[in-house]
């Protein structure tokens, strides 16, 4: 679904890809942990197109990435859904309307299809009565559910979430948590950032810890939280580096 070899990417002088190398297959959870600054949003966004690379290969949904190529971009857009810390929802449309504003004008979706998917997406997160709402009425939990279902609502074969409750009051992290852990199980191909460890431990299948720009260290969750095998991943998670 995602594979990735050799992706360096820089800003000015500070390179912050070094080299990553990464494979994501169908209906994988990845979560993505490692410290402030090793790369981590960079690389989910550089996986939707959202930032360009200088070197290596990236292949999503066996499309390879030309950012040259504007109509290989819209369709990679369509097939990688993301979600962000902030939700970054339209403030001045309805929960609704942002549901169905990208199935609308890119796909060209009959506004009733798109109404009718939209409440089907929403009833999903469990907002359903909130369709006529705006987003500033709604709780920092119930804004990202919203913003999960608008990314579902362009269908795509696999969603980015790149720490998706880091700006949310603690007693709303667990609802955030509860939809996306809902979409693990639905066999959704799911790629995150996170600083939740429990919740990366319980839902994914593969656990990735970024470190100065690089895959550090990749395995199952049992393997990385269970048996670290590198000094940088144990004081990472806190463990004695001995
Ligand atoms: N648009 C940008 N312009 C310049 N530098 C950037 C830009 N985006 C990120 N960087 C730099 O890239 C480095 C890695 O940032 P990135 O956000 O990918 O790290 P991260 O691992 O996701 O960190 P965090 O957990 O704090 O979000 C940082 O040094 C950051 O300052």
């Amino acid at each position: 679904m995602v594979d990735i070899a050799g992706l360096r990417k820089s800003f000015g002088n500070n390179e912050v890809l070094k080299g990553v190398d990464l494979q994501v297959n169908r209906g994988e959870v990845v979560a993505i942990i490692g410290k402030s600054g090793s790369g981590k949003s960079t690389l989910l966004r550089c996986i939707n197109g959202l930032e360009s690379f200088q070197e290596g290969q990236l292949t999503v949904h066996g499309q390879a990435l030309q950012a040259s190529d504007p109509q290989a971009m819209r369709e990679l857009r369509k097939n990688v859904g993301m979600i962000f810390q902030n939700f970054n929802l339209f403030p001045h449309l309805s929960v609704g309307r942002n549901v169905m504003l990208a199935p609308s004008l890119v796909m060209n979706q009959p506004k009733a299809v798109a109404r009718a998917n939209a409440e089907r997406l929403l009833q999903r997160v469990g907002l359903a009565e909130k369709f006529d709402a705006m987003p500033d009425q709604l709780s920092g939990g119930q804004q990202q559910r919203v913003a999960i279902a608008r990314a579902l609502a362009m269908d795509p074969e696999i969603l980015l979430c790149d720490e998706v409750t880091s700006a949310l009051d603690p007693e709303l992290v667990g609802e955030v948590l509860s939809v996306v852990e809902g979409l693990a199980e639905q066999g959704m191909t799911l790629m995150m950032v996170t600083h939740e460890m429990s919740f990366a431990r319980k839902v994914s299948d593969k656990v990735v810890f970024m470190h100065q720009g690089k895959v550090h260290e990749v395995g199952a969750p049992e393997q990385l939280f269970g048996h670290p095998q590198t000094p940088e991943l144990r004081q990472f998670l806190g463990l004695s580096t001995h």
